[in-house]
């Protein structure tokens, strides 16, 4: 469990005074995977590095596991960071070194004697899918590969916490989509809890249990994945889902609507095509269905759907009505 308590971090030059971290507080749970989406600039990085104290807040505490961080030694901090497993955008993996002995080396550094390493790192090799590969050097390995090491190597010495700095964003999207299945496979095997800072809420909606977004360093909302992908607040957030959920008509079709366009939230298993034709049959209106879509939030369903309705005023309005009970959000678009 990591909790954040207020903290803040400056950075300060011969000019002016930066706000990396604008009084944050957070708690992420033992076991969830938890997103921090932001823009470039917004503090993503500072706040993660805090969390092990790479980067020491000015002001606030940091408790990772019951352990406040903050107060710790130097020996102390290093040796809690031990329980705090960190993979990062660029690897960093040393070149001169195989797969196996990248691995190897931080249990040697850490002090695991020699006959408990060839085990450990053939297990964590395995793990990542990458058993075939331990006699080979980085330059030889995808940029995928490359992960999957830099992630066995954050493993090596049974982190409880692993904090991913935008561990996907210079991957493809099907390289991408891999390796978050192998932190989804760590985070249910292990029990392992997962930070993963980004750009890509792609990345939020495909692996996150909550998620928060900042913004000039401050967190301007949080939550579970779910409630923030269908009901976000803010102005910010919302064009992140955008991102993902594109329902986006062409100018030129809405021009052409006359009746009422509306858009039909479906959360959980609603049963979106046999509520719209009850309505249908219910009610004197002609319905045509613009734009409609199920997205899985994690794996849970949430299905969006645009559509036009048109005929008498009162009765369009009785049909949005019935909707209204029926399906988890109505939202009239124009009123035609
Ligand atoms: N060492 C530093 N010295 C001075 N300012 C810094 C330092 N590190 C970060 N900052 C500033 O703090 C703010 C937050 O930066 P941070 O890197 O945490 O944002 P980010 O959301 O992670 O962005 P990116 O995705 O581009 O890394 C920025 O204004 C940045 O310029």
């Amino acid at each position: 469990m990591i909790v954040l308590d207020q903290v803040t971090k400056e950075f300060k030059s011969k000019k002016r005074k930066i706000i990396g971290v604008d009084n944050v507080s957070l708690t992420i749970e033992q076991g969830e995977i938890y997103g921090i989406v932001g823009y470039s600039g917004a503090g993503k990085s500072t706040l993660l590095r805090c969390m092990n104290i790479l980067e020491r807040p000015t002001s606030g505490k940091v408790f990772v596991n019951g352990l406040d961080l903050m107060t710790l030694s130097g020996s102390e901090l290093r040796s809690a960071r031990q329980s705090i497993g960190m993979i990062f955008q660029g690897f960093y993996l040393v070149s001169s070194k195989t797969v196996y002995e990248n691995v190897a080396f931080a249990l040697k550094a850490a002090g695991v004697p020699n006959h408990k390493i060839k085990p450990r790192v053939t297990r964590l090799l395995e793990l990542v899918g990458l058993s075939d590969r331990a006699g080979q050097y980085p330059a030889q390995l995808s940029g995928g590969q490359k992960q999957r090491v830099s992630i066995a190597r954050a493993l090596a010495n049974n982190p409880k916490v692993l904090l991913c700095d935008e561990a996907t964003s210079a991957l493809d999207p099907n390289t991408t989509k891999s390796i978050l299945a192998l932190l989804k496979k760590i985070n249910h095997e292990l029990g392992l809890t997962i930070v993963i800072i980004t750009h890509e809420m792609e990345v939020v909606k495909e692996i996150c249990h909550r998620c928060a977004v900042m913004q000039d360093g401050r967190v301007i909302e949080q939550g579970a994945t779910y409630d923030i992908f269908s009901n976000p607040k803010e102005a910010l957030t919302r064009k992140f889902i955008e991102t993902v959920l594109d329902f986006q008509l062409p100018e030129q079709l809405l021009d052409s609507i006359d009746g009422k366009l509306i858009r039909l939230h479906f959360w959980g298993d609603l049963a979106a095509d046999a509520i719209v034709s009850d309505m249908l049959q219910n009610f004197e209106v002609r319905g045509n269905i613009l734009h409609g879509k199920v997205e899985y939030i994690r794996d849970e369903p949430l299905g969006i759907f645009v559509m036009e309705i048109k005929g008498d005023e009162k009765v369009t309005q009785d049909a949005i009505d019935y909707l209204k009970k029926r399906v988890s959000k109505v939202e009239v678009i124009k009123n035609g």
